[in-house]
């Protein structure tokens, strides 16, 4: 980018800086023509969309036989985490019609796998490689003995003896055939059992699937189009389902999870068959993704012919592999992308879904020329015209480019002129604007998680510990309409690509819903919330978090009275000064009750920054902030300790000083005490000081009530800690704060709460057991 910007002559920078969404089509024809006469331009379009034998991306017999013969090492020397590696990676680069040794090569990594996940005791993900490899290959004896074993494993003796029976029948030594005999006659005097095992991962909805409880309506406000509810809703209520319009993977992710669906990869990871970067969780993702597989099945009618019918049919049944429930007016996403080319792995995540929304476009309409509006079409808000000058002038220099890569796949399907090239630049600002950060929840349980044999309450507590992984960026079309507010009224959430949004409070008729982009009240104070939407979203926040007075942004980050009696805020001067701004007017005489304790309502005007707003006294804010820089490092090593399971005495002792210290410092709610408390709980736990644990906890929830409000599912994460510890002491106080937790996950995830967070239903069974016994 950086190399093709520097051939911008100075004017044309401005002008491209200045340009509005008018004149964008003129901006981008000159930037247009400046690179079609520069060699470089061509040089790195090349480089990233013209030549795939070379490319990165490609596949590479050479590098597949490597890993294969690396792996099959591995193997010998029982190495099994390794030679699943290898051959995973083999899998990846191995092209499709490559032959080793009279074989299939795919084929043969395939059952390569297979025998590594068989050793693993992995049986499911072991019948599953078989049948990838008698997909491209059905006449593969191999391949059939080892999905008998895998039948076998698995006390499914019906289909074992099938699967030797074929195997015995495709298999042309001799010795190879008296093997197999020997194990079949061994199946057949076990007792048989008939099952069958399918493809996992088919997105399942099932739990997912209760009914929108309202439809919403649009109206326009100084925030520009936003949803509204025509009747009153209450909390816990689905309000919206969407599946994506486009979606890319995010970079970081592309090693661990489904490019498709987005859920975590199995060990039997599915490659792209034409490229080496898209892996799937299986077959239905790849061909959903990048369309119908090739497949190499060689013409089997001759040497089936002489099997029964009931066998003969079984081999149909394996070796087709048939995915009756794809849709057909699904455009594959990944196409256009594939064949080895270099640019989908290398431009930013955003420009590749650019380019899926255009390749979905031309599926759709056939062309994408000047006379079509894909601007139009998505029908999304975006500011381009605000956009600073620089990116503006990527904006469109990407524009160019991903034309260029495109029309290599689509030749006479895409015009680039000015006018395409300003259609793109916009749809890049629309993407900025509305697309939406998939997340997974990721939870990681702390040492003394239950294992199979030991119960909950016999252990150690287990915390369990909830964290929000980014692996999808997305463009929904009617979610997009959702406006944000720093205090939201409704939750998104997401099983694998769709979009859920439930309502988690009570919405009276005409009620903005309005959901968070991701700065919360809580979480950061007003002038860094409002920072980060300027930075990341290029606009003035004006939602009611933001523009009234109210207690969690007055107290997150102040400092306490000197007055050791008064429980007034001290702000520094860029929190007084963004406060001030905030309109008192609004203020109810129960925000006016709430507030009282820490301020005075007309305190603003008669004291400032570094004051006391209840009772002016002054306070030293700089020698405050190195007593509390002072407490961090004790708090620091604290958190590295506990990252590796092992605290100190002394680290604890010293980081209780520091709590004392932050205390007699900072306000009571500061966040800062809030998490050095909830350190210091996860440290005692570590100890097994598990009454001291539970102390901690629950200051630091007492703080988080007050920053979020006393529902909010920050406070349910931290009740989740709180309770095992409970359960733990045997405190009948586990069955209110286990019932508590319950009702503010249920509000955020109504019926799908289950399903999404296994640790509650532990944490509900454990709560019966714990009431039978103690009370
Ligand atoms: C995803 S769109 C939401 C729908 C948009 N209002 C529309 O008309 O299409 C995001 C844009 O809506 C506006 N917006 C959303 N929430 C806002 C808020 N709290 N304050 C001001 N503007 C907001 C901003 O212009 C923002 O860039």
């Amino acid at each position: 980018m950086e190399k093709l910007k520097s051939l911008v002559p100075e004017n044309l920078k401005q002008m491209v800086g200045s340009t509005t969404a008018d004149d964008l089509p003129s901006s981008s024809s000159f930037l247009l023509r400046l690179f079609q006469q520069s060699q470089l331009f061509f040089q790195i379009i090349g480089d990233l969309a013209m030549d795939p034998e070379n490319a990165l991306c490609g596949k590479k017999k050479d590098a597949a036989l490597e890993l294969k013969r690396q792996g099959n090492q591995c193997f010998l020397n029982g190495d099994y985490t390794n030679a699943l590696v290898y051959y995973s990676k083999a899998l990846q680069v191995a092209p499709m019609n490559a032959v080793d040794m009279d074989k299939n090569l795919v084929a043969t990594l395939y059952v390569n796998r297979a025998s590594v996940l068989h050793k693993m005791d992995l049986q499911l993900e072991c019948l599953r490689d078989c049948n990838r490899a008698l997909q491209i290959s059905s006449t593969y004896a191999k391949a059939w003995y080892r999905r008998g074993k895998a039948n076998v494993s698995m006390d499914i003796f019906d289909d074992a003896i099938r699967d030797f029976k074929i195997s015995k029948h495709v298999e042309v030594s001799f010795n190879g055939k008296k093997l197999i005999d020997d194990e079949l006659k061994v199946v057949q005097h076990q007792h048989s059992r008939s099952n069958t095992a399918n493809e996992h991962s088919k997105n399942k909805l099932d739990d997912f699937d209760d009914p929108i409880q309202v439809k919403l309506h649009v109206t326009t406000s100084i925030k520009g189009r936003g949803m509204v509810s025509p009747t009153e809703i209450p909390p816990s209520s689905l309000v919206h389902v969407e599946e994506p319009y486009a979606v890319v993977i995010l970079k970081h992710c592309r090693e661990t999870h489904c490019h498709y669906c987005l859920n975590e990869l199995p060990v039997d990871k599915v490659p792209c068959p034409s490229c080496s970067i898209p892996l799937y969780c299986s077959q239905h993702c790849q061909i959903q993704a990048g369309g119908r597989m090739l497949q190499n099945v060689p013409d089997v009618q001759d040497i089936f012919k002489n099997l029964s019918d009931d066998l003969r049919k079984y081999v149909q049944e394996i070796t087709l592999c048939s995915f009756s429930e794809l849709r057909t007016e699904d455009v594959p996403e990944h196409k256009h992308e594939c064949d080895g080319v270099h640019w989908p792995a290398i431009l930013p995540s955003e420009i590749v879904l650019a380019g899926r929304i255009v390749a979905k476009f031309i599926a759709q309409r056939g062309v994408f020329t000047d006379a079509s509006n894909i601007v139009d079409m998505l029908n999304l808000s975006h500011h381009f015209p605000e956009m600073h000058a620089d990116s503006k002038l990527e904006c469109i220099i990407y524009s160019i480019m991903l034309l260029s890569c495109l029309q290599q796949f689509f030749p006479s399907k895409i015009a680039i002129n000015g006018n395409t090239t300003s259609q793109i630049a916009i749809l890049i600002s629309q993407i900025r604007t509305n697309s939406i950060s998939i997340v997974r929840m990721k939870s990681f349980d702390a040492p003394g998680s239950p294992d199979k044999d030991e119960s909950l309450s016999s252990v150690v507590p287990f915390t369990c510990n909830m964290e929000q992984v980014r692996v999808g960026q997305a463009i929904y079309t009617t979610g997009s309409l959702f406006n944000h507010s720093c205090k939201p009224n409704i939750h998104a959430y997401f099983n694998s690509r769709t979009l859920f949004i439930r309502a988690t409070v009570f919405m009276a008729v005409g009620c903005p819903l309005e959901l968070s982009y991701g700065p919360q009240v809580g979480q950061l104070d007003c002038k860094d919330r409002l920072q980060l939407l300027k930075d990341e979203y290029s606009f003035n926040c004006q939602c009611s978090g933001c523009s009234t007075v109210h207690i969690s942004d007055l107290v997150i980050n102040a400092f306490c009275c000197i007055n050791p009696n008064c429980r007034g805020v001290v702000l520094d001067r860029s929190i007084f000064s963004c406060e001030n701004t905030k309109t008192k007017d609004f203020l109810t005489v129960n925000d006016q009750m709430i507030l009282e304790p820490f301020m005075q309502t007309d305190s603003f005007l008669h004291a400032g920054p570094s004051h006391c707003l209840k009772c002016g006294s002054y306070c030293d804010i700089k020698s405050s902030r190195l007593t509390v820089d002072k407490a961090g490092i004790h708090f620091t090593r604290l958190q590295q300790e506990i990252n590796l399971n092992r605290v100190s005495e002394t680290t604890v002792s010293d980081a209780l000083g520091a709590l004392i210290s932050l205390k007699s410092t900072l306000h009571e709610y500061n966040r800062r005490i809030a998490e050095a408390e909830d350190n210091l709980s996860q440290a005692f736990s570590l100890l097994g000081k598990l009454e001291l644990a539970a102390e901690h906890c629950k200051a630091s929830i007492r703080i988080l009530e007050k920053l979020y409000g006393e529902n909010h599912i920050a406070i349910g994460n931290e009740l989740s800690k709180l309770s095992s510890i409970l359960i733990s002491v045997g405190d009948h106080n586990a069955v209110d704060c286990i019932k508590r937790l319950s009702k503010i996950f249920r509000c955020y995830y109504g019926s799908n709460v289950n399903t999404m967070f296994p640790f509650l239903n532990i944490l509900e069974e454990e709560t019966h057991k714990f009431v039978s016994t103690h009370l």
